[in-house]
């Protein structure tokens, strides 16, 4: 069963608090200047370091980077591939702007990326010069000393409850600032030599073969708080459940997930409350259209579903079964599309939004709270009754007033209404009680997200060929109405007990016009694609990315690098590129191309989900009902 504390079966949201300074320092960063005054801190003080590469390390970094960058990556390593460095310090600079955002009670590796963040990676000419010939020379150069100019803008803010906080250039949002001339992003190594091709016919579901904990990160990451041994649930042959079985235990869980919060270590905060970090701003603009526009481009949510059957098809004709359910795509180059650059709303506009959108009548008489399923970051989702019926549904309550990131709520909202498909967590109403308290009231998913299931269960190739199935038939909906998700992770997708699969959490929506791109930092690290990790434009194919990452969670129980710190997955991803497909020799042919299909560095070539719709892989899948036993046992326990 789950509770506001076993909800969330990992640790996923922490990129935050392993880059956040110590406890001790926030301290320190944090006394108020003086607490008697009424002056506030000043805004928005920028604060410029430089800091040097001279072939050999990183140099002038604030200490507390400098120590988490030793920490993580050996100085071999900063000296194999500076570029991937330079990316994963981005990524620093950005959680530390979300840190600040979001003033340090929550942690999160979500990261939005707008032009309002000042946060931009920019290597000055010196340092580009300097990388490109490290390029040049394999890496064996030894140019002169050069600098990355750091910007920290160092701002107070007030907080809601009338109090300020300032933050100092080693806390502060940093931004890496990088000029024109991007260094290339590490090579990507080429496809992987044709597999050795092994059935995966899994009769009854495994252990995952895991790796045992690392003795090094000083935070491991958290995929399940439950220390019960979980054992293996029935099937049939074709995986459907027995009939009459209540349905044995699922497989021990491996002794690595076998973590409770307490092992967490390093002065984490606690692991259910993550910060909300989304920056898609909206605006409603009239009864049938809503323009969404973000600080970081455009979102524009339109209403004329039927008319907005927008081409998502890769431009370049890669893809190996085309069909004509999906319409040709744009020949011209991708034109990055910038929205004019807009004031984001206040938060009485965003009220004043809202309170079109939510049911005025009051809920408590018709929605009886039964109980908690869970915390996520932005509120708690409960389970209710619908009053005078047997109807069951989820109700997400948010304290409006403190959210940190408003706009994104109501993003959310706005998508959930508009986009309803079978594989989409649908909406049903909402409302705003007393000004403060937002309902958002949905379909319930009983059987859970599928990383409950991931972690503690070993799906065979059928029943993830069935999940992936559903899934891509949500993608290729969203994307269809050129709509990219920008977070598909096992987290979002929920179980029905009948074995339904529907995706979820939609706050990072965003809508691209065909052959536009955009290049704002959004997902989680783990599953985040390489374009997105390298800021570079990206497209909907950041999806299917995510979605082959998905499927190796699928298969490890895990997604690749979630062993290692942030800092290292961020840095192993910007210089891997595709990760090793560690099972490879037991998954079928089929499986194995899926996942190449998925995987492709190069968005261009990487499936769309109309190939992958059609990928033989798929046709392996079992009945969703073989899902039942599976999503059964992890459920009873
Ligand atoms: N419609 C639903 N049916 C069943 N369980 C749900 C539903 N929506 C959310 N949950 C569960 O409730 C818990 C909290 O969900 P929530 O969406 O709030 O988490 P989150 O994604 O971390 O937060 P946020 O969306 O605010 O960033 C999770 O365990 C999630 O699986």
């Amino acid at each position: 069963m789950s509770t506001a504390k076993s909800s969330k079966v990992r640790i996923r949201n922490f990129i935050g608090r392993i880059f956040s300074p110590s406890e001790k320092d926030k301290d320190e960063e944090m006394k108020p200047s003086s607490s008697a005054m009424d002056i506030s801190q000043p805004y928005n003080t920028v604060h410029r370091v430089h800091v040097g590469y001279d072939g050999q390390k990183f140099s002038g970094l604030p200490q507390p980077w400098m120590d988490i960058l030793l920490r993580d990556i050996s100085l071999a390593d900063q000296k194999s591939n500076p570029n991937a460095v330079v990316t994963a310090l981005k990524f620093y600079a950005q959680s530390m702007k979300e840190n600040e955002k979001t003033k340090f009670m929550t942690t999160n590796s979500v990261f939005t990326n707008s032009d309002d963040d000042d946060v931009d990676v920019q290597l000055t000419g010196q340092v580009t010069e300097h990388l490109r010939n490290l390029q040049c020379t394999n890496g064996s150069a030894t140019s002169p000393s050069t600098s990355l100019s750091v910007v920290s803008s160092c701002s107070a803010r007030p907080l809601t409850n009338g109090n300020t906080f300032s933050t100092s250039s080693t806390d502060a949002s940093l931004s890496l600032s990088e000029r024109n001339n991007v260094p290339s992003p590490a090579p990507v190594p080429s496809s992987e030599s044709a597999p050795q091709l092994k059935s995966f016919t899994g009769e009854a579901p495994k252990l995952h073969p895991r790796s045992p904990f690392p003795t090094q990160p000083p935070v491991l990451p958290q995929r399940s708080k439950t220390s019960t041994p979980v054992m293996t649930p029935p099937s049939s042959s074709n995986g459907a459940p027995v009939p009459g079985s209540k349905g044995p235990p699922v497989p021990p869980k491996p002794s690595h997930l076998k973590i409770t919060s307490s092992t967490v270590s390093s002065g984490c905060s606690s692991p259910i409350h993550h910060s909300s970090a989304r920056s898609v701003g909206n605006s409603l603009s009239n009864g049938s259209v809503i323009s969404t526009t973000s600080s970081d481009g455009d979102v524009q949510l339109s209403n004329k579903e039927n008319s907005n059957d927008k081409s998502v098809g890769d431009k370049n004709g890669n893809t190996t079964s085309k069909t004509t359910a999906e319409p040709a795509a744009p020949e011209e180059p991708p034109v990055r599309v910038r929205a004019s650059h807009r004031e984001k709303l206040s938060d009485t506009e965003v009220l004043d939004q809202l309170r079109e959108i939510v049911n005025p009548s009051n809920p408590l008489g018709k929605y009886e709270m039964k109980k908690q399923i869970g915390v996520g970051a932005s509120g708690t989702v409960f389970v209710a009754h619908v009053a005078g019926s047997s109807d069951v549904v989820a109700v997400k309550r948010m304290a409006f007033k403190t959210q940190p990131k408003k706009e994104m709520l109501l993003t959310e909202i706005k998508v959930m209404k508009q986009y309803r498909h079978p594989n989409l967590v649908n909406y049903i109403e909402s409302y705003l009680v007393d000004a403060d308290d937002l309902w958002v009231v949905m379909d319930y998913l009983e059987g859970g997200n599928l990383t409950d299931v991931v972690v503690k269960t070993e799906l065979d190739e059928g029943q993830i060929a069935a999940v992936l199935q559903e899934c891509l038939k949500a993608l290729h909906f969203l994307h269809r109405h050129s709509i990219v998700h920008r977070d598909i992770k096992s987290d979002n997708v929920l179980l029905g007990m009948n074995g339904e699969v529907k995706l979820t959490d939609m706050g990072f929506c965003a809508q691209i016009q065909p052959g536009s791109k955009r290049d704002t930092v959004v997902g989680t690290p783990y599953w985040m694609s390489p374009e997105i990790l390298n800021k570079k434009q990206y497209n909907y194919k950041v999806d299917i990315w995510s979605l082959g990452i998905m499927a190796l969670e699928m298969i490890d129980g895990e997604p690749p690098y979630l062993r290692e710190t942030p800092l290292k997955a961020i840095y192993l991803i910007a210089q891997n590129g595709k990760p090793e497909i560690k099972q490879r020799d037991r998954l079928s042919s089929e499986f194995n191309n899926f996942l190449d299909r998925c995987l492709v560095v190069d968005p261009d070539n990487r499936a769309d989900t109309t190939e992958l719709l059609a990928h033989p892989f798929l046709k392996k899948a079992k009945p969703l009902s073989s899902l039942i036993p599976y999503i059964r046992a992890v459920r009873e326990k």
